[in-house]
């Protein structure tokens, strides 16, 4: 195969006919949806339409009573969360995961994938390869810093950053992990429109480097102004699925958000 046709797709996120039941409750229910590399694709849905459970399906954090999910083609549905890291899916959670003792550099340096094999005599057994493994990831904790706009906060406590800047931080430590697909649930929330325009162009740029960014989100502003894609979920069913252009034009759509469905109106 062409080796630029095998490395575009080698990030194609294919969901196929995700379902899971909670006790009697269909949270999600025959969803699939495709996130191609290059593109941001994005979910949304009013409260409680299933999207986060959605990303759990794909991130393997819920099994799913029936669906396939595929990086690049390759069936990783029996695949635990982490191994799926290896894969090449990464993913933020809703909630902040910072941990606020640490630096926020050291925040960053947490996301660095563990070289394949390693075990706790590693530093003992390589101390050359160990200590030039430190440097570089040093190295690149500053530039992931940078390009998150925190490198002059590298050496403050994490819980000293803001609510937005801890957002940023958890992005910058998702890149540390070098994944192809990149998913993120409610990157916006809470955050005032600049950071949500500094978020977007973030993603874009990131998908002109050939990453597949997915994200959840409420945001409309995040959504309309930086997606190339849009699945809208309700119920637990995709209802909807087009450009952004297409989904503000979509009545079903507008209807669900007009009739209170949504924090903010899609129209
Ligand atoms: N672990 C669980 N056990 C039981 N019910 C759950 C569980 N997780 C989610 N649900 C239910 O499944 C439905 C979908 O929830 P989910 O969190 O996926 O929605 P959402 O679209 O992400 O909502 P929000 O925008 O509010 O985050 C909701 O009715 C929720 O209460």
């Amino acid at each position: 195969m062409n080796p630029q046709v095998a490395a575009s797709k080698q990030g194609r996120l294919e969901a196929q006919g995700m379902s899971v039941t909670f006790g009697g409750l269909k949270a999600v229910q025959n969803v699939s949806l495709v996130a191609e590399p290059g593109q941001v694709t994005a979910i949304i849905g009013p409260n409680g339409a299933g999207k986060s459970t959605f990303l759990n399906l794909i991130s393997g954090f819920i099994r799913p009573t029936e669906g396939v999910v595929y990086i690049g083609g390759e069936d990783i549905s029996k695949l635990r969360p982490w191994t799926r890291v290896r894969r090449g899916m990464a993913r933020t959670f809703q909630a902040l995961e910072v941990f606020g003792s640490l630096t926020v550099g050291e925040n960053v340096a947490l996301g660095f994938p563990a070289p394949i094999g390693s075990s706790p005599w590693r530093p003992l057994l390589q101390w050359g390869g160990y200590r030039k493994e430190r440097e570089l990831i040093k190295v690149e904790t500053r530039s992931l810093l940078k390009r998150v706009g925190l490198l002059d906060r590298a050496d403050s406590l994490a819980s000293e950053l803001s609510y937005g800047d801890q957002k940023l931080l958890v992005v910058a430590r998702l890149l540390a992990t070098k994944a192809d697909v990149l998913m993120f649930d409610e990157p916006g929330a809470g955050l005032p429109r600049r950071e949500i325009n500094a978020l977007g162009s973030l993603f874009r740029e990131l998908a002109a480097e050939g990453k597949t960014v997915v994200l959840v989100d409420h945001n409309m502003h995040l959504i309309f102004g930086y997606a190339d894609y849009v699945y809208v979920l309700h119920h637990g069913e995709l209802v909807a699925d087009g450009t952004p252009q297409e989904i503000r034009e979509n009545e079903q759509v507008v209807r669900i958000y007009l009739t209170g469905g949504g924090e903010e109106k899609a129209a």
